[in-house]
């Protein structure tokens, strides 16, 4: 299972592969890490495919990268051979053309204007590097890898028709398209393997933009007390500590969200993983009374209905329902209902509620879900400060609605505050650059952020204001933010 040096020329990491009790295979630590500390770095993926409607407006190269990098959004241009994928550039074209784009351009051609679904083209790709000339052949010792990676095919045929539907389809199209002597059966163990292998490839502030496998980070494990976290940073995988891992530690991930109730958690694993999780936090948990009550059951269902409907005022309602319950912020639905309202609220520019939810999630929710640097407490305070300063582009002081109330066992007239946005910007990516606390995210990320510092910082100066002097407004307009945002949840509702 050693890697040679050609392999090793791709990624660094301080872990070696290992026998993991009860669960196969898996990944352990070499050396210490502090939390932060890179675990994995993968520079060049063995598969990345973008999601077909990402096709158009993101390129295949850098996956977004190149212009966040930049600070400006770049219109990626489409290739001149098939016109389906398009890059920021001639290095983006020239990467995406080296993993496999030669190989899949001419079949693209020929089938505009029809477009592969995603699966079928990672597919494709696979086949295609594995039959091609050493030059554009995958590296040998990754291909290995690849090879002993578990495909669970027999589960998905007898357990998951609908997936083995688009598994067998998806393969014999790619049969056909490839022109490939290699047997259906062979495709399908293909298929398979990359189902139950592959991560979600996101942009830095995880939003999912297509399909990632590298089969030497597919040997991490799951564990719902996970001590690792994956990122992109375009193309290149990160795998970083959330928490200290000592030398000869297993390096544990989770495949899916672990903020979820134990029956969530082991439906989602075993419908989309096809295995049962042994982990301890599983273990203790299972007991779990399975009688939910209306309102949660309620808000599941709409978790599950198709977001692109949701609207803010029955999300609002469904908060309700669910504090009126006394159910915790910090427990599942609740939280993702609260990710959805923000959404939502942006999506119907609906600035001043979006900050007020965003705000909610920041002081209250977070604190309690994930450890500090965490990559996602992150990216929520980064969502944070930039609907703040969207807000503080129309007038430098945004009014909030603060709901009526009992919080604390005291009762909350309702009515309105005005808080000055830039400050709450200002001071939240304050905190994220200077904070003293090491932070999970990839390095593009931790860049944007500091840039945008960098430059608030600079016309806050340049203005005259020095948030020093400030100090006693801010706090003045975080503690009226936090009311605004803890009356959303208001009844019932313990300070931490
Ligand atoms: C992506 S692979 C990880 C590497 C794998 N252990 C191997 O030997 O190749 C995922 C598979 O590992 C096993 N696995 C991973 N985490 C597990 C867990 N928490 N409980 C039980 N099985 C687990 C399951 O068989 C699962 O299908």
């Amino acid at each position: 299972m050693a890697l040679t040096a050609t392999s090793q020329r791709f990624f660094d990491s301080n872990t070696s592969p290992g026998i993991a009790s009860r669960i196969g295979r898996g990944l352990f630590a070499t050396a210490d890490f502090g939390i932060g500390g890179d675990v994995l770095h993968i520079e060049r993926p063995f598969l990345a495919v973008l999601e077909t409607d990402r096709l158009d407006d993101t390129c295949a190269g850098c996956f977004g990268a190149t212009s966040s990098e930049q600070g400006e959004s770049i219109k990626p241009l489409p290739c001149s051979g098939c016109q389906v994928t398009k890059y920021c550039n001639k290095t983006c074209q020239a990467q995406d053309w080296n993993l496999g784009h030669r190989l899949e351009c001419p079949i693209f051609k020929k089938l505009k204007p029809r477009i592969l679904p995603i699966n079928a083209r990672a597919v494709l790709r696979i086949i295609l590097r594995m039959s091609a000339p050493p030059r554009f052949a995958f590296d040998p010792d990754e291909l290995n890898l690849f090879d002993q990676l578990e495909s669970h095919m027999d589960e998905i045929r007898t357990t998951n028709a609908p997936v083995w539907e688009r598994i067998t389809l998806s393969s014999m199209a790619v049969k056909r398209y490839s022109g490939t002597e290699m047997e259906l059966e062979e495709i399908l163990k293909i298929s398979a393997k990359l189902d139950v292998n592959s991560f979600s490839l996101t942009t830095a502030a995880y939003d999912r933009v297509g399909v990632y496998l590298h089969p030497y980070a597919a040997i991490m494990n799951h564990d719902c007390n996970y001590n690792a976290i994956v990122g992109f940073d375009g193309p290149e995988m990160y795998v970083k500590a959330i928490r200290p891992i000592k030398k000869d530690d297993q390096i544990f991930i989770s495949y899916v969200d672990a903020t979820n109730r134990f029956s969530v958690r082991n439906k989602e694993l075993l419908q989309r993983f096809y295995f049962t999780c042994r982990c301890n936090k599983c273990l203790y948990e299972e007991g779990e009374p399975l009688e939910l009550p209306g309102a949660v059951v309620d808000a599941y269902a709409l978790l599950e209905s198709d977001s692109a409907s949701y609207e803010g005022d029955q999300l609002m309602g469904t908060i309700t329902n669910l504090t009126d319950l006394s159910w915790s912020i910090s427990e599942q639905p609740l939280v993702a209902i609260v990710d959805e309202y923000i959404a939502t609220l942006l999506s119907e520019n609906e600035i001043a509620s979006a900050l007020s939810a965003a705000a909610l999630r920041y002081l209250h929710i977070d604190p309690d879900l994930y450890p500090e640097g965490h990559s996602l407490r992150v990216v929520h305070a980064w969502a944070l400060a930039n609907i703040a300063l969207h807000a503080s582009e129309s007038r430098p002081r945004t009014v909030l609605k603060v709901y009526g109330g009992i919080i604390d066992g005291s009762m909350y007239q309702g009515g309105e505050v005005s808080v000055n946005t830039k400050f709450i910007a200002y001071s939240v990516l304050n905190t994220l650059v200077l904070g003293g606390n090491e932070s999970c995210v990839v390095p593009g990320l931790k860049e944007t952020i500091r840039r945008a510092y960098a430059q608030l910082d600079e016309e806050l100066r340049a203005q005259g204001t020095h948030l020093r002097e400030e100090m006693d407004r801010v706090s003045g307009d975080w503690a009226k933010l936090d009311r605004v945002a803890l009356s959303i949840v208001g009844k019932h509702v313990k300070r931490r």
